[in-house]
């Protein structure tokens, strides 16, 4: 919108929520639709940015059905917008296309190692397939797309629920609760910032390159780790608690992105610490903004009617 472009956000509000794009209505270039892409959708756009889908692993597993019906008929009606409208797509795949990886760091040209019956399944294989339509429509219609496999991202406007281990340790850190460690926290994951990622996929958006290409950052960490950074940025007391493993939880994670870096001259720029504390920031205003709304229904005045005698 500040390039000139106008742009239509299309949510159901599953994940999503209002109070995140607010700040934009009644700008000339915004406009806000809800709407769900397992419906059809009719409208005249150039490029489609087709991010709909639960990500955090709660929320995708909370109704896998609908996990896969927005990837795959929610895929295929964006795709079959695009044939409509000639605009190009791109497909915000995901580094879970990967599986549990037997090759590290993951670069695009290895399959994965995915359990296709898993409780995963849904977004792993609901993203594989999305990937699958992606290249069909491409080939059989010449549909132009472009795939984004996006790695671990966090930033302010994280649901306070995402259930993802950001928003989950830094909750737990500000409120003194202990930080839920999954197994023994010896898995890996890379986590990048929330406008590096924006500023990848609008670069890829607008390249040339129509193969998929990893979006993340390389720096990796253990969860343990992980978990005694946030406390100690937070300043926390909070201790950690170590609770049953996650079924099928990859073991380790990292992006490979030399093809983002030769491709598209892109790269993340936000250090770890300085996006944390940023993260950190904006989950303590979303606590000090729980607190002052929460609805406190008022005692009913009773209703006396006049001129009659009450028998409780
Ligand atoms: O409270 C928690 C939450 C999570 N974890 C662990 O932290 C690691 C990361 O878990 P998350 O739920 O944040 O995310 P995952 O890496 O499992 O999945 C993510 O992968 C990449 C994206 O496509 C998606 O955003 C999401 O599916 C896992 O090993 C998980 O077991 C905890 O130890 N404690």
């Amino acid at each position: 919108m500040m390039d000139g472009h106008e742009v239509t956000v299309v949510d159901n509000f599953f994940t999503g929520r209002k109070r995140n794009v607010e700040h934009w209505i009644g700008h000339e270039n915004f406009e806000l639709i809800n709407h769900d892409v397992v419906e059809p959708l009719y409208v005249e756009v150039d490029q489609i940015y087709h991010l709909a889908s639960p990500a955090s692993p709660p929320n995708y597993m909370y109704n896998p059905i609908k996990t896969l019906k927005t990837n795959t008929i929610g895929t295929l009606n964006m795709l079959g917008l695009a044939k409509r409208v000639g605009a190009r797509l791109l497909l915000a795949s995901t580094s879970e296309v990967y599986g549990d990886p037997e090759v590290h760091p993951q670069n695009e040209d290895y399959w994965g190692h995915v359990n296709p019956i898993g409780p995963r399944a849904c977004y792993d294989e609901g993203k594989r397939v999305a990937e699958t339509m992606c290249y069909a429509y491409m080939k059989q219609e010449g549909v132009e797309v472009r795939v984004a496999r996006i790695f671990n991202t966090f930033g302010p406007r994280m649901h306070m629920n995402d259930g993802r281990v950001v928003s989950n340790f830094i909750l737990q850190a500000l409120q003194g609760e202990p930080l839920t460690v999954y197994g023994p926290g010896t898995q890996t994951r890379a986590f990048q910032y929330v406008s590096d990622l924006v500023n990848g996929l609008v670069a890829l958006m607008n390249s040339n390159v129509s193969s998929p290409v990893n979006l993340g950052n390389p720096e990796e960490h253990t969860i343990l780790e992980f978990a005694q950074l946030i406390k100690k940025l937070v300043g926390s007391g909070s201790e950690i608690q170590f609770l049953s493993e996650a079924q099928d939880d990859p073991q380790k994670r990292k992006p490979d992105i030399r093809k983002a870096k030769l491709l598209l001259g892109w790269e993340p720029v936000v250090p770890l610490e300085e996006g944390l504390n940023k993260a950190i920031h904006y989950f303590r205003k979303e606590l000090e903004y729980q607190a002052n709304n929460q609805y406190i229904p008022k005692p009913k005045p009773a209703r006396i009617k006049k001129g009659r005698t009450r028998h409780n």
